[in-house]
Protein backbone atom coordinates (compact mmCIF):
# COMPACT_ATOMS: atom_id res chain seq x y z
CA UNK A 1 0.00 0.00 0.00
CA UNK A 2 1.68 3.64 -0.80
CA UNK A 3 2.13 5.82 2.01
CA UNK A 4 0.10 8.09 3.89
CA UNK A 5 0.58 11.58 2.55
CA UNK A 6 -0.77 12.71 6.34
CA UNK A 7 -0.84 11.24 9.33
CA UNK A 8 -1.31 11.96 12.86
CA UNK A 9 0.72 9.44 15.59
CA UNK A 10 -0.88 8.78 19.08
CA UNK A 11 -2.09 12.85 18.87
CA UNK A 12 -3.12 13.90 22.74
CA UNK A 13 -4.04 17.41 23.32
CA UNK A 14 -5.10 17.88 26.68
CA UNK A 15 -6.30 21.16 28.42
CA UNK A 16 -6.91 22.53 31.89
CA UNK A 17 -3.75 20.78 32.89
CA UNK A 18 -3.48 20.40 36.42
CA UNK A 19 -6.91 21.25 37.33
CA UNK A 20 -9.51 19.08 38.54
CA UNK A 21 -11.06 19.61 34.72
CA UNK A 22 -8.04 18.13 32.98
CA UNK A 23 -9.11 16.14 30.09
CA UNK A 24 -7.69 15.03 26.76
CA UNK A 25 -10.19 16.64 23.89
CA UNK A 26 -7.63 14.91 21.84
CA UNK A 27 -7.23 10.84 22.78
CA UNK A 28 -4.22 9.28 21.38
CA UNK A 29 -6.09 9.51 18.24
CA UNK A 30 -3.94 8.16 15.05
CA UNK A 31 -4.91 8.59 11.52
CA UNK A 32 -3.77 7.87 8.04
CA UNK A 33 -4.49 10.22 4.97
CA UNK A 34 -4.03 9.33 2.02
CA UNK A 35 -3.81 10.78 -1.41
CA UNK A 36 -6.94 10.92 -2.72
CA UNK A 37 -8.89 9.65 0.22
CA UNK A 38 -12.44 11.78 0.66
CA UNK A 39 -13.34 11.47 4.40
CA UNK A 40 -16.17 12.89 5.82
CA UNK A 41 -16.50 13.41 9.77
CA UNK A 42 -19.02 12.60 12.13
CA UNK A 43 -19.88 13.06 15.72
CA UNK A 44 -22.45 14.73 18.36
CA UNK A 45 -21.77 17.64 19.50
CA UNK A 46 -18.45 18.31 21.02
CA UNK A 47 -16.90 14.59 20.19
CA UNK A 48 -13.63 16.78 18.80
CA UNK A 49 -14.11 17.36 14.63
CA UNK A 50 -12.92 21.16 15.05
CA UNK A 51 -10.30 20.02 17.59
CA UNK A 52 -9.19 17.16 14.94
CA UNK A 53 -9.55 20.63 12.63
CA UNK A 54 -7.60 23.07 14.82
CA UNK A 55 -4.78 20.47 15.24
CA UNK A 56 -4.31 19.68 11.53
CA UNK A 57 -4.48 23.18 10.65
CA UNK A 58 -1.72 24.13 13.21
CA UNK A 59 -4.17 26.51 15.16
CA UNK A 60 -3.88 23.91 18.38
CA UNK A 61 -0.98 22.54 19.63
CA UNK A 62 -0.71 18.98 20.63
CA UNK A 63 0.42 17.79 23.88
CA UNK A 64 1.90 14.49 22.89
CA UNK A 65 2.11 12.93 19.65
CA UNK A 66 3.28 13.79 15.92
CA UNK A 67 2.07 15.15 13.03
CA UNK A 68 3.53 13.83 10.04
CA UNK A 69 3.24 15.43 6.01
CA UNK A 70 4.74 12.68 3.64
CA UNK A 71 6.48 11.31 6.63
CA UNK A 72 8.38 14.57 7.54
CA UNK A 73 7.30 15.45 10.73
CA UNK A 74 5.74 18.84 11.18
CA UNK A 75 3.86 18.76 14.58
CA UNK A 76 5.42 22.31 15.65
CA UNK A 77 5.07 23.79 11.73
CA UNK A 78 3.24 27.32 12.74
CA UNK A 79 -0.65 27.83 10.62
CA UNK A 80 0.88 30.26 8.02
CA UNK A 81 3.45 27.26 6.60
CA UNK A 82 0.59 25.12 6.81
CA UNK A 83 -1.32 27.32 4.44
CA UNK A 84 1.41 26.34 1.49
CA UNK A 85 -0.11 22.68 1.71
CA UNK A 86 -3.31 23.23 3.56
CA UNK A 87 -7.07 24.91 2.73
CA UNK A 88 -9.84 24.95 4.74
CA UNK A 89 -13.35 25.89 4.45
CA UNK A 90 -15.44 27.42 7.46
CA UNK A 91 -18.80 27.24 8.14
CA UNK A 92 -19.76 30.85 8.37
CA UNK A 93 -19.96 32.82 5.03
CA UNK A 94 -18.09 36.10 6.27
CA UNK A 95 -14.71 34.03 6.98
CA UNK A 96 -12.30 33.83 4.28
CA UNK A 97 -13.13 36.85 2.16
CA UNK A 98 -12.23 40.24 1.66
CA UNK A 99 -15.38 41.81 1.69
CA UNK A 100 -14.46 45.26 -0.13
CA UNK A 101 -12.56 43.37 -2.87
CA UNK A 102 -14.75 41.71 -5.66
CA UNK A 103 -15.04 38.09 -6.45
CA UNK A 104 -12.61 38.15 -8.95
CA UNK A 105 -9.86 39.95 -6.50
CA UNK A 106 -10.68 37.71 -4.09
CA UNK A 107 -9.67 34.66 -6.47
CA UNK A 108 -6.58 36.50 -7.90
CA UNK A 109 -5.27 36.88 -4.25
CA UNK A 110 -6.02 33.71 -3.33
CA UNK A 111 -4.25 32.25 -6.96
CA UNK A 112 -1.52 34.49 -6.15
CA UNK A 113 -0.91 34.02 -2.10
CA UNK A 114 2.58 33.89 -1.33
CA UNK A 115 3.20 36.20 -4.01
CA UNK A 116 3.58 39.95 -3.20
CA UNK A 117 3.93 41.24 -7.33
CA UNK A 118 1.05 41.12 -9.95
CA UNK A 119 -2.14 42.02 -8.32
CA UNK A 120 -2.66 44.40 -10.77
CA UNK A 121 -5.70 45.43 -12.86
CA UNK A 122 -3.50 44.07 -15.87
CA UNK A 123 -3.24 40.51 -13.85
CA UNK A 124 -6.52 40.26 -13.25
CA UNK A 125 -7.65 41.03 -16.89
CA UNK A 126 -5.15 37.75 -17.96
CA UNK A 127 -7.02 35.77 -15.30
CA UNK A 128 -10.82 36.31 -16.25
CA UNK A 129 -11.31 33.61 -18.43
CA UNK A 130 -10.37 31.18 -15.70
CA UNK A 131 -12.48 32.71 -12.71
CA UNK A 132 -15.54 33.03 -15.56
CA UNK A 133 -15.21 29.05 -16.42
CA UNK A 134 -14.53 28.06 -12.63
CA UNK A 135 -17.11 30.13 -11.17
CA UNK A 136 -19.75 28.61 -14.15
CA UNK A 137 -18.76 25.11 -11.72
CA UNK A 138 -20.55 26.50 -9.16
CA UNK A 139 -23.92 27.07 -7.99
CA UNK A 140 -25.93 30.30 -7.15
CA UNK A 141 -25.37 32.56 -10.55
CA UNK A 142 -21.71 33.28 -9.40
CA UNK A 143 -20.44 33.77 -12.67
CA UNK A 144 -22.45 36.96 -12.94
CA UNK A 145 -20.93 38.42 -10.05
CA UNK A 146 -17.13 38.36 -10.44
CA UNK A 147 -16.97 42.16 -10.38
CA UNK A 148 -19.37 42.47 -7.50
CA UNK A 149 -17.64 43.27 -4.09
CA UNK A 150 -17.88 39.97 -2.06
CA UNK A 151 -19.59 41.88 0.87
CA UNK A 152 -22.76 41.75 -1.39
CA UNK A 153 -22.84 38.40 -1.97
CA UNK A 154 -25.71 36.14 -0.56
CA UNK A 155 -24.67 33.33 1.75
CA UNK A 156 -24.31 30.54 -0.66
CA UNK A 157 -22.61 32.41 -3.16
CA UNK A 158 -20.13 33.13 -0.35
CA UNK A 159 -19.46 29.79 0.37
CA UNK A 160 -18.58 28.69 -3.34
CA UNK A 161 -16.39 31.76 -3.49
CA UNK A 162 -14.57 30.56 -0.23
CA UNK A 163 -14.53 26.95 -1.72
CA UNK A 164 -12.75 28.45 -4.75
CA UNK A 165 -10.75 30.29 -2.97
CA UNK A 166 -9.32 27.09 -1.30
CA UNK A 167 -9.20 25.30 -4.40
CA UNK A 168 -7.78 27.29 -7.09
CA UNK A 169 -4.09 26.15 -6.36
CA UNK A 170 -4.95 22.31 -5.75
CA UNK A 171 -4.08 21.55 -1.43
CA UNK A 172 -2.99 18.90 -0.76
CA UNK A 173 -5.10 18.56 1.50
CA UNK A 174 -8.74 20.18 1.95
CA UNK A 175 -11.04 20.59 5.07
CA UNK A 176 -14.27 21.37 4.72
CA UNK A 177 -15.46 22.47 8.50
CA UNK A 178 -19.32 22.31 7.54
CA UNK A 179 -19.17 24.58 4.77
CA UNK A 180 -22.47 24.48 3.43
CA UNK A 181 -24.72 23.83 7.44
CA UNK A 182 -25.39 27.74 6.99
CA UNK A 183 -26.99 27.49 3.82
CA UNK A 184 -30.51 26.51 3.37
CA UNK A 185 -31.31 23.37 2.02
CA UNK A 186 -31.69 23.67 -1.48
CA UNK A 187 -28.43 25.89 -1.63
CA UNK A 188 -26.54 23.78 0.96
CA UNK A 189 -27.51 20.65 -1.45
CA UNK A 190 -26.51 22.68 -4.85
CA UNK A 191 -22.78 23.12 -2.98
CA UNK A 192 -22.50 19.99 -1.74
CA UNK A 193 -22.76 18.82 -5.91
CA UNK A 194 -20.81 21.39 -6.80
CA UNK A 195 -18.18 20.43 -4.28
CA UNK A 196 -18.03 16.81 -4.83
CA UNK A 197 -17.77 17.50 -8.22
CA UNK A 198 -14.80 19.40 -8.01
CA UNK A 199 -13.30 17.03 -5.56
CA UNK A 200 -13.50 14.29 -8.27
CA UNK A 201 -12.52 15.89 -10.91
CA UNK A 202 -9.27 17.23 -9.44
CA UNK A 203 -8.79 14.28 -7.49
CA UNK A 204 -8.00 16.20 -3.51
CA UNK A 205 -7.42 15.12 -0.62
CA UNK A 206 -10.11 15.72 1.74
CA UNK A 207 -11.71 15.64 4.98
CA UNK A 208 -15.46 17.21 5.62
CA UNK A 209 -17.52 17.87 8.99
CA UNK A 210 -20.95 17.26 8.40
CA UNK A 211 -23.67 16.59 10.35
CA UNK A 212 -25.75 15.25 7.86
CA UNK A 213 -25.57 11.35 7.55
CA UNK A 214 -26.78 11.05 4.30
CA UNK A 215 -24.34 13.51 2.96
CA UNK A 216 -21.61 11.54 5.40
CA UNK A 217 -22.95 8.14 3.34
CA UNK A 218 -23.40 9.68 -0.21
CA UNK A 219 -19.92 11.81 -0.55
CA UNK A 220 -16.65 10.37 -0.38
CA UNK A 221 -14.66 7.33 0.20
CA UNK A 222 -13.98 6.89 3.78
CA UNK A 223 -16.11 7.46 7.03
CA UNK A 224 -14.57 8.43 10.45
CA UNK A 225 -16.81 9.37 13.68
CA UNK A 226 -15.50 10.92 16.68
CA UNK A 227 -16.57 10.29 20.18
CA UNK A 228 -14.77 11.83 23.26
CA UNK A 229 -12.20 13.04 21.64
CA UNK A 230 -11.13 8.99 19.60
CA UNK A 231 -11.82 8.01 16.32
CA UNK A 232 -14.45 5.49 17.04
CA UNK A 233 -15.04 4.27 13.86
CA UNK A 234 -13.41 4.45 10.80
CA UNK A 235 -15.08 2.82 7.91
CA UNK A 236 -13.32 2.55 3.99
CA UNK A 237 -14.27 1.92 0.50
CA UNK A 238 -16.31 -0.92 -0.35
CA UNK A 239 -17.38 -1.01 3.52
CA UNK A 240 -18.35 2.15 3.19
CA UNK A 241 -20.55 2.06 -0.09
CA UNK A 242 -22.13 -1.38 1.51
CA UNK A 243 -23.14 1.32 5.37
CA UNK A 244 -26.75 2.16 5.66
CA UNK A 245 -28.41 4.94 7.78
CA UNK A 246 -29.80 2.66 10.16
CA UNK A 247 -26.24 1.18 10.79
CA UNK A 248 -24.68 4.14 10.75
CA UNK A 249 -26.63 5.37 13.80
CA UNK A 250 -25.99 2.46 15.66
CA UNK A 251 -22.50 4.14 15.98
CA UNK A 252 -23.31 6.76 17.78
CA UNK A 253 -26.83 7.59 19.82
CA UNK A 254 -27.60 11.23 19.93
CA UNK A 255 -26.69 13.17 16.29
CA UNK A 256 -29.49 14.34 14.04
CA UNK A 257 -30.58 12.15 11.48
N1 LIG B 1 -9.22 25.27 24.02
C1 LIG B 1 -10.06 24.49 24.68
N2 LIG B 1 -10.07 24.45 26.05
C2 LIG B 1 -10.91 23.65 26.71
N3 LIG B 1 -11.76 22.82 26.12
C3 LIG B 1 -11.82 22.81 24.79
C4 LIG B 1 -10.98 23.64 23.98
N4 LIG B 1 -11.26 23.41 22.68
C5 LIG B 1 -12.23 22.46 22.67
N5 LIG B 1 -12.57 22.11 23.92
C6 LIG B 1 -13.54 21.08 24.30
O1 LIG B 1 -13.22 19.92 23.55
C7 LIG B 1 -14.40 19.22 23.20
C8 LIG B 1 -14.42 19.01 21.71
O2 LIG B 1 -14.77 20.24 21.09
P1 LIG B 1 -14.90 20.39 19.51
O3 LIG B 1 -15.20 21.83 19.24
O4 LIG B 1 -13.74 19.79 18.84
O5 LIG B 1 -16.19 19.51 19.22
P2 LIG B 1 -17.00 19.33 17.86
O6 LIG B 1 -17.10 17.86 17.61
O7 LIG B 1 -16.41 20.15 16.78
O8 LIG B 1 -18.43 19.88 18.28
P3 LIG B 1 -19.57 20.67 17.47
O9 LIG B 1 -20.26 19.66 16.63
O10 LIG B 1 -20.44 21.19 18.55
O11 LIG B 1 -18.90 21.77 16.68
C9 LIG B 1 -15.55 20.03 23.75
O12 LIG B 1 -15.95 19.46 24.96
C10 LIG B 1 -14.97 21.40 23.92
O13 LIG B 1 -15.63 22.10 24.95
Amino acid sequence: MSEPIFELKDVVVTVNQGTPEEINIMDHVNLKIYAGDFITVLGSNGAGKSTLFNIIGGDLKVTSGEILLHGKDITNMSVEHRTRFLSRVFQDPKMGTAPRMTVAENLLLSKKRGQVRGLGARRLKQNMAEFEEITKTMPNGLDQRLNTPTGDLSGGQRQALSFLMATIKRPEILLLDEHTAALDPQTSAELMHATNMRINKDQLTCLMITHHLEDALSYGNRLIVLDHGKISYDVKDGDKDTLTKEKLLTFFNDIDG
